[in-house]
Parts: structure tokens; C-alpha cells; sequence
């Protein structure tokens, strides 16, 4: 069962929140400082436990029931000490990996299912102070760790990811890396440096990846992403200087980038994510799904291919 206790992650805000909308007049402010004490107060978190949801995981891969062409993330309340195979069979469901179910789970599940993974992952990598070499202790929610030797407290991380669609005002710019399901297209992405801000990251990824300089832009959105270690991905659209659009890949990093007409993104994002081969060997054009950040920032530059740029 040790694995098993390791890796249940509590949904308790999904629970309170529905109490409090039929029982009290819930705020969102009532419920940010009531999870907020649950991660300082460890009593206080241990009586939510027991009347929490849980979601259920194995080396990772959370449990999951198949139900058409979705996946469905069941909760759980706190469980009885079962083997997994007993575990699967009991709820009837497969310990499944987080990329492939995805993108065939509802936006709340694919959410909470994110931040479950990385911080699991998070954990498991953080058994050790990496000062004094000691284990170090997690608190009951799990928010941080801390070595009992010299009460170091390490708290979660997630690397900032800058991912930029760049456009020239008619057309747009997707690239493709080798790792890539076939035929799928994206905009750029690439971690940033320390000491960087966002508007210099994206500037030195557009230039490092494509050799373009990058004229304006203009913050998006942002979507925290859980592969491969937790990334806070920000979502940007960039300008060029007409007339300075010739791309240079850079092949280290891509496979292959090219400027793409209004149509075309716009005839490919109406599709689905066709991943046949054709006839004469290639793989039809097609764009992250919906719930991937890339797909919005696509679909923002659809809808207005020519909105407002800020200088960088
Ligand atoms: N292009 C897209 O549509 C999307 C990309 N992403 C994510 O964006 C992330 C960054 O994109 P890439 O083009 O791979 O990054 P990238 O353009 O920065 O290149 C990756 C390389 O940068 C180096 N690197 C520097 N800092 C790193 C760090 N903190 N962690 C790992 N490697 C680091 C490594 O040598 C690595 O091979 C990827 O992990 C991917 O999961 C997520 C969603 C969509
Ligand atoms: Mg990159």
C-alpha cells in the first residue's frame, strides 16, 4: 500500500466548494484562505482528509475509467489498502499515463490532474536536502518540504516556458520538433534563463530558433503545463518587421518552420488532429488540440490577425 498512500492526491477544494455553495455564502476569497491554512495547519489539513476526494495514482499515471472517446477521473474517498491490479479492478479503471489521457479529459479533470502529476513529481524528486544529504519531510497537504537537520523549507517549483506565435501581419509562423506527433505544427516554445524577463526570453527564442528579430509583442495568456517537470507555459503573440521574414531554422532545435497563410491555419484549426498518413507517404498539416495554450494563442490570431502589439 506504501506507493499507493504516496500517491494520492486530494481534490478537498472540489469538495468544500460544493459544501459551501449549498451550505454558506461562498466567496472566493472564504476559499483561498481556507486551502491557504490547510497548507500551514497540519491538524487542520488531516480533518479535511477525511472528508476530501481524492484522486488516485500509480508511478505517476493516475486512475482513470474509458468511457467513449473520453477519459473520466473518478474521485475517491479514503481507500482501503489494496495491491494494484485489486485497486483497478475494485474501481474499475486503469492506472493510465498522464499524456496520453490528456487531451480526452474535461478542462476541471485535465487541470487538477496536471497539478496532481507535478506535484507527485515534484516530491519524489525532492527526498533529500541538498544541503545537509538528509531525508526531508513532507507536510500533511504536501505544499513544501523541510529538512528536520537544518529545517531548510523547499517549496514546489515550476520552470517558466515562454511559447510565442509569431506573425509578419499576414501570415503566421508554426514550427514542428522531431518529437512531435507527424504533421503537427506549434507555435515556438523555450524555456527561459535565469535572469531573464519574459520580453528578452521571447526575443532570444525567436532569434535562436528562427533567426528573426522580434519588433512587438503582446502577453496572451498563460496555462501551467505538467510535462516534462511542471512548466508555467506563457503564451505570447510576436511581430516581425515586414520585409525581415526570411527564417533561418535552427536544427539543433527544429525539425522545420515555415510562415503560414490566414486560410490555411484557419482551414486546420476546424479539423481534428488527423495523425493517418496520406497516400503519397507525408502527413496532413494539423495544430495542437484545443486544451494545449499553442491552440489558443493560434485561434486568438485567427479571429484578429492584426490586434494591437506592444513594442518589445
Ligand atoms: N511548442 C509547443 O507547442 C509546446 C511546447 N511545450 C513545452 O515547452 C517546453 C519548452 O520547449 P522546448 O522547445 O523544448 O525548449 P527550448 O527551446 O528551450 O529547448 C530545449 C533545450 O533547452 C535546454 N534547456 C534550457 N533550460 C532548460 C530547462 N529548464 N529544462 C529543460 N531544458 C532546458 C535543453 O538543452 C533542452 O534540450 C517543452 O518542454 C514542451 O513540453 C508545451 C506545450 C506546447
Ligand atoms: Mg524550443
Amino acid at each position: 500500500m506504501k506507493d499507493l498512500t504516496m500517491s494520492l492526491y486530494c481534490g478537498i477544494t472540489r469538495r468544500r466548494k460544493s459544501f459551501w455553495c449549498c451550505r454558506l455564502l461562498s466567496t472566493y476569497v472564504t476559499k483561498t484562505r481556507y486551502l491557504s491554512e490547510l497548507k500551514e495547519d497540519d491538524d487542520a489539513c488531516k480533518k479535511a482528509q477525511q472528508t476530501g476526494a481524492f484522486y488516485l495514482f500509480h508511478n505517476l499515471a493516475p486512475l482513470l475509467q474509458k468511457s467513449e472517446h473520453q477519459y473520466l477521473a473518478p474521485q475517491h474517498s479514503l481507500l482501503a489498502s489494496l495491491q494494484k491490479p485489486e485497486m483497478e479492478t475494485e474501481l474499475k479503471g486503469s492506472f493510465i499515463g498522464l499524456r496520453k489521457a490528456l487531451f480526452q479529459l474535461n478542462v476541471k479533470d485535465a487541470s487538477l490532474l496536471s497539478t496532481a502529476q507535478a506535484l507527485l513529481r515534484w516530491h519524489d524528486a525532492h527526498q533529500f536536502c541538498s544541503r545537509s544529504g538528509q531525508p526531508t519531510k513532507k507536510n500533511v497537504a504536501g505544499s513544501k518540504r523541510v529538512c528536520p537537520s537544518n529545517k531548510i523549507i523547499y517549496y514546489p517549483q515550476m520552470t517558466p516556458v515562454v511559447i510565442t506565435l509569431v506573425s509578419d501581419g499576414t501570415r503566421c509562423l508554426l514550427a514542428r520538433q522531431s518529437s512531435f506527433p507527424k504533421g503537427m505544427y506549434s507555435a515556438l516554445a523555450g524555456f527561459c534563463d535565469i535572469g531573464e524577463s519574459l520580453e528578452e526570453a521571447v526575443r532570444r527564442e525567436v532569434a535562436e530558433e528562427v533567426g528573426l528579430e522580434v519588433e512587438r509583442l503582446q502577453y496572451s495568456a498563460s496555462q501551467h503545463w505538467p510535462f516534462p517537470n511542471g512548466a508555467l507555459m506563457i503564451a505570447c503573440h510576436a511581430t516581425v518587421k515586414p520585409g525581415q521574414t526570411e527564417i533561418q531554422v535552427n536544427l539543433r532545435e527544429l525539425e522545420a518552420a515555415a510562415w503560414f497563410s490566414h486560410d490555411e491555419v484557419a482551414t486546420a484549426l476546424r479539423k481534428d488532429n488527423p495523425s493517418y498518413q496520406q497516400q503519397n507517404g507525408a502527413f496532413p498539416f494539423w495544430l495542437p488540440p484545443k486544451l494545449a495554450i499553442a491552440h489558443q494563442l493560434i485561434k486568438e490570431w485567427v479571429e484578429k490577425p492584426t490586434c494591437s502589439i506592444l513594442p518589445a
